[in-house]
């Protein structure tokens, strides 16, 4: 069995694996700078407990974190509570993708080489465009296995924060389809604005990818993108598991290193 951490900067997504790679169990804890090993041992062996998952079985961990501060947490974590020093997804690893020569990977974020190993391991023979609506929204694009390059966007919850940050009176508002672009009073001028907005911002940035990269097979994660990729007729797939699945895969193709 392997636990696989994907730290971000809004949520820590724990998963269980089995030696299969079926995902046994999936949780997600705020990711709170201030959080110790033990309190997240707490929540792992109560959580697992629940359902019925013996921590014994555990024989691996890997963990990717794009808050450095928290990565160290989770190496107490393995190192206390398992006598498991975690393997830490990073350039350094053997990964199944290469960036082009023209390219400066240097800071590059663990839960994008994540994404891009999984979706490669998926479509190993198609071009691939991969979105993460995140804290912040990430595209990658790869051709023929090599990564050609990408883009950082402010995140879906991010924008509607940031109506509601800045201005005295806009409220915040839940993130959703709306009936319709016509707003009928504030919250649905918001809801409006963000969601077709929003979609209106991936379309593009797909049909501008398809003028560089012959037929991409586009992929989405990210838990707001569920619901968005449904308006987005370009985007080829939803993968909800991406990331704890793509743990695993670099877990099984890189275990012997540690
Ligand atoms: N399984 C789910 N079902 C419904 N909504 C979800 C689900 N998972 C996540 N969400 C919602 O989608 C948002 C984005 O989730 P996701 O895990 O993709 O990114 P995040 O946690 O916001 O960002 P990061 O990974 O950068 O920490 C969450 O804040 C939550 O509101
Ligand atoms: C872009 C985010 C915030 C998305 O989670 C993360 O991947 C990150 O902090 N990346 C570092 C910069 C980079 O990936 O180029
Ligand atoms: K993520």
């Amino acid at each position: 069995m392997l636990l696989a951490f994907d730290i971000g900067n809004t949520h820590i997504v724990s998963g269980v694996l089995n030696d299969s790679g079926e995902v046994l169990l999936t949780f997600r804890v705020s990711s709170n700078e201030k959080l110790t090993e033990d309190e997240f041992f707490s929540y792992l062996r109560n959580i697992t407990k629940f359902n019925n998952i013996d921590l014994l079985d555990v024989k691996g961990i890997i963990v990717s974190s794009v808050v450095p501060s928290l990565l160290t947490i989770f190496d107490f974590l393995g190192r206390k509570y398992f006598k498991i020093v975690p393997i830490v997804v990073d350039l350094s690893l053997k990964l199944p993708f290469t960036f082009a020569d023209n390219l400066n990977p240097i800071g590059f974020g663990a839960d994008r080489i994540i994404d891009i190993t999984q979706a490669l391991t998926l479509y190993p023979d198609r071009n691939l465009v991969i979105f993460d609506f995140g804290t912040a929204t990430t595209y990658e694009v790869l051709v023929d296995g090599i990564y050609v390059g990408g883009g950082i966007l402010p995140g879906i919850e991010m924008s509607i924060n940031s109506l509601y940050g800045s201005t005295a009176k806009l409220p915040k508002v839940k993130f959703g389809k709306p009936d319709s672009v016509l707003g009928k009073d504030t919250v649905d001028q918001i809801k409006a604005g963000i969601f077709f907005g929003y979609a209106g911002q991936i379309k593009h940035l797909i049909k501008k990818i398809k003028e560089e990269v012959d037929n991409p097979y586009v992929i989405a994660t990210g838990g707001l993108g569920r619901v968005l990729s449904g308006e987005i007729e370009e985007i080829d797939e939803y993968c909800s598991d991406l990331s704890v699945q793509g743990l695993f895969t670099i877990y099984h193709q890189n275990k012997t290193l540690s």
